[in-house]
């Protein structure tokens, strides 16, 4: 039988309270098995960018990133917000080491090539380096995967925290049995963001495309659920969709559950 392994991705939103990492923290201290977390930070990256006098831009849900919003993404991500989870987390006794593309070379990408628009230096997803990731699940550490990848020619890019988590997971699920969970501001997939009582409790692919299409389901949720379902048809056994308090204090989760 294999290992279970529990990949949790984060949204940049709930970052911005040192709260929400506690709740997360004390959540993954009680889990069973091993566990990945991989986080976003897109929110503040646009907040730095503005302050900084230059205007974020986002196409598709995938920000355009020139060399100045790289270093931005660079800071925030792979800095200010891993290296707060991986302090919240210590303190709860959870084992963790803070990781972008780069280290130990486990996530190489290629820049984006150039179609219609050009995303500047973001990477799409070529190689995940298993042996290393597993290397450090075999020790009972938690890495704690930033959104920033690398060519291994020295370039780092910026990368969908999203399509970062999908990937890893996909990699590796043929060594454990993986439950992908997407934590974000929202309680799940919802017929109105605003009204959490329209929580979508499961959903297919067929009602997907059909929300979609309606405009019921828009922005940044759309990457996220093409991520979701081919996570699903790529080995993993279980993906959610879900909110922060309904995976850390209902006594059994709830959210979006994604099926076939
Ligand atoms: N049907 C929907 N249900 C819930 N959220 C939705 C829906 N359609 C669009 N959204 C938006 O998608 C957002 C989640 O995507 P995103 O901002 O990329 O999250 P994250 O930063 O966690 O990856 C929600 O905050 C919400 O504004
Ligand atoms: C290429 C690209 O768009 N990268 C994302 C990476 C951060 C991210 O995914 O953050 P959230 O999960 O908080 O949205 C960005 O810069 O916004």
């Amino acid at each position: 039988m294999k290992e279970k392994l529990t990949i949790i991705k984060v949204g940049g939103k709930l970052l911005e309270d040192d709260e929400h990492i506690e709740k997360l923290a004390e959540y993954v201290a009680r889990l069973d098995g091993s566990t990945l977390v991989v986080h976003g930070g897109g929110a503040k990256a646009s907040e730095i960018s503005q302050r900084l006098g230059f205007e974020p831009k986002m196409v598709d849900g995938r920000r355009i990133t020139d060399a100045a919003a790289l270093n931005v993404a660079t800071m925030v991500y792979a800095g200010l917000y891993n290296k707060k989870i991986v302090g919240i987390f210590q303190k709860h006794n959870v084992r963790t080491l803070g990781m972008s593309g780069a280290d130990l070379n486990s996530i190489r990408a290629r820049r984006r090539t150039v179609k219609s628009i050009d995303y500047g230096y973001v990477g799409d997803i070529e190689a995940v380096n298993k042996r290393a990731v597993k290397m450090i699940l075999k020790l009972g550490v938690t890495p704690v995967f930033c959104a920033i990848t690398h060519d291994n020619e020295g370039q780092l890019l910026n990368t969908n925290a999203d399509t970062i988590s999908t990937q890893l997971a996909t990699a590796l699920a043929e060594d454990y049995d993986i439950r992908l969970l997407f934590c974000m501001d929202k309680a799940g997939v919802m017929l109105d963001p605003d009204d959490d009582q329209t929580l979508i409790h499961a959903m297919n692919y067929a009602e997907y495309k059909r929300l979609k299409m309606d405009e019921v389901i828009t922005l940044g949720m759309i990457p996220k659920l093409d991520n979701a379902f081919y996570a699903l048809i790529n080995g993993v056994s279980e993906v959610w969709i879900t909110g922060l308090t309904e995976l850390t204090e209902a006594r059994e989760m709830t959210g979006t559950r994604i099926f076939e």
